[in-house]
């Protein structure tokens, strides 16, 4: 292994973040490294989707340091962050597509904006090697409206490959779906971390979805994480607040 690879792509210290009287972030330590994929768990309103907004640049944090690919995001300029934003995929958990846009042309918007260089040839081509990555080169000239709730997913990720990001954020990647649609969503996750070598965090309430596609499983819990680990390290817990999320969310 070179030096570089053992570099973080994303490193966190002591990141702290408050809304008025609100303390939502309160000390986030964490180290994400090439390749990885780590899955962040936690209640409704602890913090995950703040989290995720302050990595991308959307969010500045109060204090702490928040250094992706190198570069501290809330102290670098308009002009670097936009840059660096170009490497980051953001999957949302609406998918965000533009209903008046067919799925072709929703696919080259990023391009045609972001790599002004690219002939109209690269730029079909880029958009059907995107569409068979994620398995839907058949939706090329449908209209949003016409896919279903996954296969909307799958495009809304497609569009910010097309970018080639080096670092996937994954906001609840499988809300919505029915059991077999999250397992092919699951499967897509993976299959873009091997294919395009990128390090994710993916938010979920989803057990299966974090077992399935994480390396490591951070608990959000009071502002921080709680316990970082393998899936079964920190299931295999007695921790009370972690065995009840746990439990919770199988009965549910
Ligand atoms: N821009 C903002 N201004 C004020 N409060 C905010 C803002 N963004 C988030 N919050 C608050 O921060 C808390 C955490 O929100 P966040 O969206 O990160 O939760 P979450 O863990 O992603 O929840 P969910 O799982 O329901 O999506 C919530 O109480 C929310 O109301």
């Amino acid at each position: 292994m070179q030096d570089d690879d053992k570099e973080p792509v994303i490193s966190i210290r002591d990141l702290k973040k408050s809304f008025g009287a609100l303390t939502v972030l309160n000390g986030i330590n964490i180290d994400i490294f090439k390749g990885e994929n780590i899955a962040v768990l936690g209640r409704s309103g602890s913090g995950k989707s703040v989290l995720i907004k302050i990595i991308s640049g959307l969010l500045k944090p109060d204090s702490g340091m928040v250094k992706v690919l190198g570069q501290e995001v809330d102290k670098i300029s308009t002009a670097a962050l936009q840059q660096l934003r170009l490497k980051i995929g953001f999957s949302f958990q609406s998918s965000a597509l533009y209903d008046s846009m067919s799925v072709k042309e929703n696919l080259a918007f990023p391009l045609v904006r972001n790599r002004r260089n690219l002939s109209s040839k690269e730029v079909n081509n880029a958009i059907e090697a995107v569409l068979n990555d994620v398995g839907l080169s058949q939706t090329i000239n449908q209209m949003p409206s016409e896919l279903s709730g996954g296969q909307k997913k799958r495009i809304g990720i497609a569009r910010t490959l097309i970018l080639q990001p080096e670092i996937m954020l994954y906001d609840e990647p499988t809300s919505g779906l029915d059991p077999i649609t999250s397992i092919e969503i699951n499967n897509l996750i993976l299959k873009v971390q091997q294919q395009y070598n990128t390090s994710s965090i993916i938010i979920t309430h989803d057990l299966t979805c974090a077992k399935a596609t994480a390396n490591r499983v951070a608990m959000l819990l009071d502002g921080k994480f709680l316990t970082t680990g393998s899936f079964e390290e920190v299931f295999n817990t007695q921790d009370t607040a972690v065995r009840t999320f746990y439990d919770y969310n199988f009965i549910n």
